[in-house]
């Protein structure tokens, strides 16, 4: 992806000007031009890559005085500080809240990937919890309809359309109004994309939006279209209220860059982006988190973020409190790999963690990853409540080991008893690390802590860290990508319990991914651990 490439062609300039011994001009100047070069590259208006360089000068000279190491930081703080400022319009759109029946339009031109977005939005808010519905007010396409169903269908969301009335107002007015009834808390609205002429497809949305009166209109974008997405998109804000833009296809198009850039600059804030034609390539995007994770610095507040919407903060702290006490019944093993797929495409969480990027997982071993959740899942599934809620480890471990259990489970699953010795290794391995970080866990406070404190906890966890599993401290960049964690725990003002239960790999925060993460290792997103290699499986 045209993104990833451009973060890393910025990182790799940051990081040979930190490699060099003595930071004089000529090492600043040609990381300047590597920078440049690349925002170029990625379509990027020359005004603006003029207006970022000569920023990022004046931060240098302001700090010249400053020894080499400054220097580095100043570069890399002002770097991240013009791409973010480069990138935010300073607009935040509306935010659909569960309970209102908000309804959201999507307008946009043909092919731009509307209905496909239409369906990425709904999934990204059925994930929080949202009772959703698609309607399809696009009468001018044949097939669009049924290009709606199929897509609502597949992530199992109401839809609404009629294939003999033409009138799309008409059809809008009576989906909203049924899903209202209903009470659906998101309603989306799908509209025509092409029309005989532009006027006339302009005067049709000004009639679906009067007879819907939406909360939000979303323009849906093709990014490949670069610089001139500034013009297209002021028309469009023109004659329709445009709330929120976003930018489809940003995955294979050189020209991603430009098209960011350029709406960002028209003030229509850019809300996600997509980012491929699967339903799960959608990304939130928010200029700050966006650039930390180009520049592989992470998202901790977004992963924090995604941990909390599938599971509410009380009940993180809840399985904390069990898993300090050394209880580690299956169900939270259950409920982590749950939350895992429920949190969206591992590639998307594993970029957010400080020093990865998505890329580090490729879509094969993604799919392997997932496939391995739902089938321990399947084989949780056939377990008794008592076998899923007793929390004395060593009684698990007697029971996963007895033939003639194993024989039942595997039967009710349907799955094979080499899959069932895998489950057995996950809940050994996560339990192992359990105990080990059970004192950490303890220790961890519920609420926040001050900067100190936040180090010496640091410091316990990694060593933990280091005795459980070194790969993990490793693939989160060692000390410097905890410290990185911690900082940002720090300002985004999370809760402590979930970084450990995060790191424990346990079951606690990211811990969801602990389903991952110890078990499989966190690195286990790498490949989904150790153990689970590219054996065959159904899926
Ligand atoms: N690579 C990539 N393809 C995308 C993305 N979003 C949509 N597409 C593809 O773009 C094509 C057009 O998408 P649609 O959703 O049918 O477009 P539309 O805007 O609804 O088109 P109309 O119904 O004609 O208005 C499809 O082949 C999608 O799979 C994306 O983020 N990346």
């Amino acid at each position: 992806m045209v993104l990833q490439e451009l973060g890393g062609k910025i990182s790799a300039a940051l990081r040979k000007m930190s490699d060099a011994t003595l930071v004089d001009k000529s090492v600043v100047d040609a990381c300047l031009k590597d920078i440049c070069a690349a925002l170029l590259h990625a379509d990027v208006n020359v005004k603006l890559v003029g207006e970022l360089r000569k920023n990022i000068r004046s931060a240098i000279d302001q700090d010249d005085v400053a020894a080499g190491n400054n220097k580095r930081r100043t570069i890399e703080r002002s770097v991240f500080k013009e791409l973010t400022s480069m990138l935010d319009p300073g607009k935040k759109p509306f935010v659909p809240e569960k309970g209102t029946s908000s309804v959201v339009m999507f307008v946009g031109l043909q092919g731009a990937g509307k209905t496909t977005t239409v369906a990425k939005y709904a999934l990204h808010y059925k994930r929080k919890g949202f009772k959703v519905a698609m309607v399809c007010a696009d009468t001018y396409r044949a097939g669009a309809y049924d290009q709606l169903k199929q897509n609502a269908t597949k992530i199992k969301v109401p839809y609404y359309g009629n294939y003999t009335e033409t009138d799309p107002a008409k059809i809008a007015a009576e989906g909203v109004d049924t899903f209202k009834a209903q009470k659906i808390d998101l309603i989306i609205v799908d509209t025509s994309g092409r029309h005989k002429q532009e006027s006339a497809l302009l005067e049709e949305m000004q009639q679906v939006n009067e007879a819907v009166t939406p909360d939000l209109s979303i323009f849906v974008m093709d990014s490949s279209i670069g610089q001139t997405a500034h013009d297209q998109a002021k028309a469009f804000q023109e004659c329709v209220d445009v709330g929120a833009v976003i930018l489809t296809k940003l995955d294979g198009h050189a020209r991603g860059g430009g098209a960011l850039s350029a709406v960002a600059a028209t003030e229509s804030p850019v809300a996600f982006i997509g980012t491929g034609e699967h339903v799960d390539e959608f990304e939130n995007f928010e200029a700050e988190a966006f650039v930390s994770r180009l520049l592989g610095m992470g998202d901790v507040k977004g992963l924090m973020g995604k941990l909390t919407d599938v599971m509410p903060e009380q009940q993180q702290e809840e399985m904390m409190a069990q898993l300090a006490e050394g209880r580690f019944p299956l169900r939270i093993m259950y409920e982590q790999f749950n939350n895992v797929l429920n949190m969206g495409p591992m590639g998307q969480v594993m970029g957010m963690l400080p020093g990865f990027s998505n890329a580090m997982m490729g879509a094969g071993k993604e799919q392997q990853s997932a496939a391995n959740l739902r089938k321990y899942i399947a084989l949780m599934d056939s377990m008794t409540t008592a076998e899923l809620d007793n929390p004395d480890i060593n009684a698990n471990l007697k029971m996963l080991s007895d033939p003639a259990r194993a024989k039942r489970i595997v039967r009710g699953s349907g799955r094979q008893y080499r899959d069932f010795s895998e489950l057995l290794q996950q809940y050994k391995a996560m339990s192992t690390m359990i105990s080990k970080m059970k004192d950490q866990l303890k220790a961890a406070p519920r609420g926040g802590m001050n900067m100190r404190s936040q180090n010496q906890q640091l410091q316990q966890m990694s060593k933990a860290l280091q005795a459980a599993n070194p790969q993990v401290l490793q693939q989160i960049g060692g000390m410097g990508g905890l410290k990185q964690m911690m900082k940002a725990l720090d300002s985004g003002d999370m809760n402590m319990s979930s970084l450990a239960g995060a790191l424990g790999g346990g079951a606690g925060g990211l811990g969801g991914m602990g389903g991952l993460g110890g078990m499989a290792g966190l690195g286990g997103m790498g490949g989904m651990g150790g153990a689970k290699g590219g054996r065959g499986r159904r899926k």
